[in-house]
């Protein structure tokens, strides 16, 4: 039986996808099995720690215990069978760990609450991200859902609410409507304002009664909008912390607008939680192709000795929406393209991409990594930065509208809805590799991805053959993010025939065609991982630091000069500048659409 990576629910355990006729008992004991190595792993670093801070889970450990249930096991192998056969192979300790974990399942629960969940973010994405960990079986045994926010709803009002945004995925149909029925029904509501100490006792001694003297570990998701960060915290943390398990606190963006407003929301949050128990989330770090990249880099032997100066001449991270700023001009007009996308998405994408090879695969490790590259690079200037803002359009009989007719926004406006960056990282691997980069809104497509382009063929014997033009020779891997998720390599091929004409072609790895399971939401990844207490795909304090250290600059010096932004059609590539930008480094975007780019 050819034994694969993969996963139902991803932290827990692997099995075979060829094995799908694998009974769900034994599926949900390897689950087991695993989990119970993470607990002890867990536990381990409990011992050391303050019970309201995090137990990191050793991610080395856990990828070792994954990796032990990915051995082979034969379909029709039974329950008892296997059990036994695992718990042969298990040392005291984890035999010691596997009765601690059905103590804790039992003894303990999670509530998780989210504060604004009236607002888009909870209905659209953390609701339903909920959802589908519920449908994998990836919550706890013991786990509550509380809404708060200040609309008044009750439980079934709230239970209306969520219903109309759940999914389930198209591979998994079975039991849909059953499975979303108990999942509501584990879904309540307290209504409550943000700065209310009452109103967050209140929600406490509702959340009691449903821990009902279990060890109760506590989640707040703050997706409110920031100006209330800081109330809603103290509020939860005085009135609503877990008093004998942990609590921890998902923070969404913006964190801040510059460096000093960054660093004063850390100190206000400070005020009331450790560092431990911020999750700042950034949800591109929950995305499959994100997730991914280590993996391609650091288990591929073709690609990491590649990735230097040595071989790259330049990477691309570039975001497209192809809708404005719809419904959200308010909020988006006092951050830009910059803050929303740039500083955060793409800046995260750029660190995880450059890192050196981190010591282990440890949250902190990772991200100490991620911090060197950050501090490595240099503060953006204004001559490497094209801005732009979308202008009313009409095509095919339709209008577009221009940023500034939104009602939210200002009139006139300077926010940039578009910037691209030229970016360098002052380091011996990446000393003079440009790395660009393009966002924007109302642009002609919705996209995400990262292109790597690499240096010319050093006398190359078939320059005669491929022309004048050889940028568009070399070799260019793409991994697109979203969406259509895939990973593909331009490569020079000879065209079959008795001549000798090349053409450029892919080596594709297209997901959908490779992977029959649909992919999570990055919410749902990111909320699993908050859950288990792992930090390798959230912010630390001090990423935040540096990442706004690079973009504080020349973020107030468009605001102080007023810089006019250049004015691009709704629906259309974006900026003319952005080529400039690109040529002033002998850039080509590589999103300019040739006949191999699907
Ligand atoms: N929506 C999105 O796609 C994304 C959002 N985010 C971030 O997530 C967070 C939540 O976003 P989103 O759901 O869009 O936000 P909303 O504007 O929908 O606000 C969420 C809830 O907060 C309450 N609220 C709104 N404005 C105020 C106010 N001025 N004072 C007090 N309470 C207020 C409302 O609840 P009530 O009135 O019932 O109390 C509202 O339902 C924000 O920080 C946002 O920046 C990040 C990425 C994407
Ligand atoms: O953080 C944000 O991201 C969304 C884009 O997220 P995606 O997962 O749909 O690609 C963007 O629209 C929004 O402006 C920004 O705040």
């Amino acid at each position: 039986m050819a034994t694969l990576y993969s996963t139902q629910c991803p932290s827990f355990f692997a099995y075979s996808p060829s094995s799908s006729s694998f009974s769900s008992s034994n599926l949900a004991l390897l689950q087991r099995v695993n989990f119970s190595r993470r607990f002890l792993a867990s536990k381990a670093s409990l011992k050391s720690q303050p019970l309201s801070s995090q137990a990191p889970v050793n991610t080395q450990q856990h990828h070792g215990a994954v990796a032990a249930a990915v051995t082979p096991i034969e379909n029709g192998t039974s329950h008892k069978q296997l059990k036994a056969e695992l718990l042969s192979v298990m040392s005291p300790e984890e035999s010691q760990g596997e009765a601690d974990f059905e103590k804790d399942e039992n003894e303990s629960t999670v509530s998780i609450t989210v504060v604004g969940a009236s607002g888009d973010l909870a209905k659209k994405k953390i609701f339903p991200a909920l959802f589908a960990l519920y449908y994998e079986d990836c919550l706890p045994k013991h786990f509550t859902i509380y809404g708060y926010a200040r609309s008044k709803m009750t439980d079934a009002e709230l239970r209306n609410m969520v219903s109309k945004t759940l999914t389930c995925r198209i591979d998994k149909r079975e039991n849909c409507s059953e499975k979303m029925d108990q999942f509501l029904k584990r879904c309540f509501y307290h209504s409550g304002q943000y700065d209310s100490q009452e109103n967050f006792a209140g929600l406490d001694k509702k959340l009691k009664e449903h821990e009902g003297g279990r060890t109760s570990n506590r989640l707040f998701y703050l997706s409110i909008p920031p100006n209330i960060f800081i109330d809603a915290v103290k509020c939860a943390s005085l009135s609503a912390s877990s008093g004998n398990g942990w609590t921890r606190v998902i923070v969404e963006k913006p964190f801040g607008r510059d460096s000093e407003s960054s660093a004063a929301l850390t100190k206000s949050l400070k005020q009331y939680l450790t560092e431990d128990q911020i999750f700042r989330i950034d949800h591109y770090l929950g995305k499959e192709l994100v997730e991914n990249l280590s993996v391609l880099r650091f288990s591929n032997l073709i690609f990491e000795p590649l990735w230097s100066r040595q071989y790259i001449r330049n990477v691309q991270l570039i975001f497209s929406e192809d809708f404005g700023t719809e419904g959200r001009g308010g909020y988006f007009d006092h951050y830009g393209i910059i803050r929303d996308i740039m500083q955060n998405h793409l800046l995260q994408i750029l660190a995880l991409f450059a890192m050196e090879t981190p010591v282990s695969l440890d949250a902190e490790d990772i991200r100490n990594e991620k911090v060197k590259v950050l501090r490595s690079m240099r503060p953006l200037q204004l001559q490497n930065m094209v801005i732009g803002q979308y202008k009313s359009h009409t095509r095919g009989g339709v209008t577009y509208p221009a940023y500034v007719d939104d009602k939210t926004v200002p009139d006139g406006s300077l926010t940039p809805t578009f910037a691209a960056a030229a970016l360098f990282i002052d380091n011996a691997r990446w000393d003079g590799v440009p790395f660009l980069m393009k966002a924007g809104k109302a642009l002609h497509n919705k996209r995400a991805e990262i292109r790597v382009q690499f240096r010319h063929v050093p006398g190359n014997l078939y320059n005669r053959n491929i022309g004048t033009d050889l940028d568009r020779a070399t070799n260019e891997l793409v991994i697109r993010v979203q969406p259509d998720e895939a990973i593909y390599l331009k490569i020079n091929n000879k065209v079959p025939g008795l001549g000798m004409k090349l053409d450029r072609s892919n080596l594709n790895l297209h997901y959908a065609a490779r992977y029959s399971k649909e992919i999570p939401d990055a919410y749902e990844r990111l909320l699993l991982d908050a859950i288990e207490g792992e930090r390798r795909l959230f912010i630390r304090s001090d990423e935040l630091d540096a990442a706004w250290s690079l973009f504080t600059p020349v973020l107030k010096e468009l605001e102080e000069k007023r810089i006019i932004p250049e004015y691009y059609p709704y629906g259309s590539r974006g900026p003319v500048g952005a080529h400039y930008l690109a040529a002033k480094y002998n850039v080509r975007w590589g999103d300019l659409g040739t006949d191999i780019d699907q």
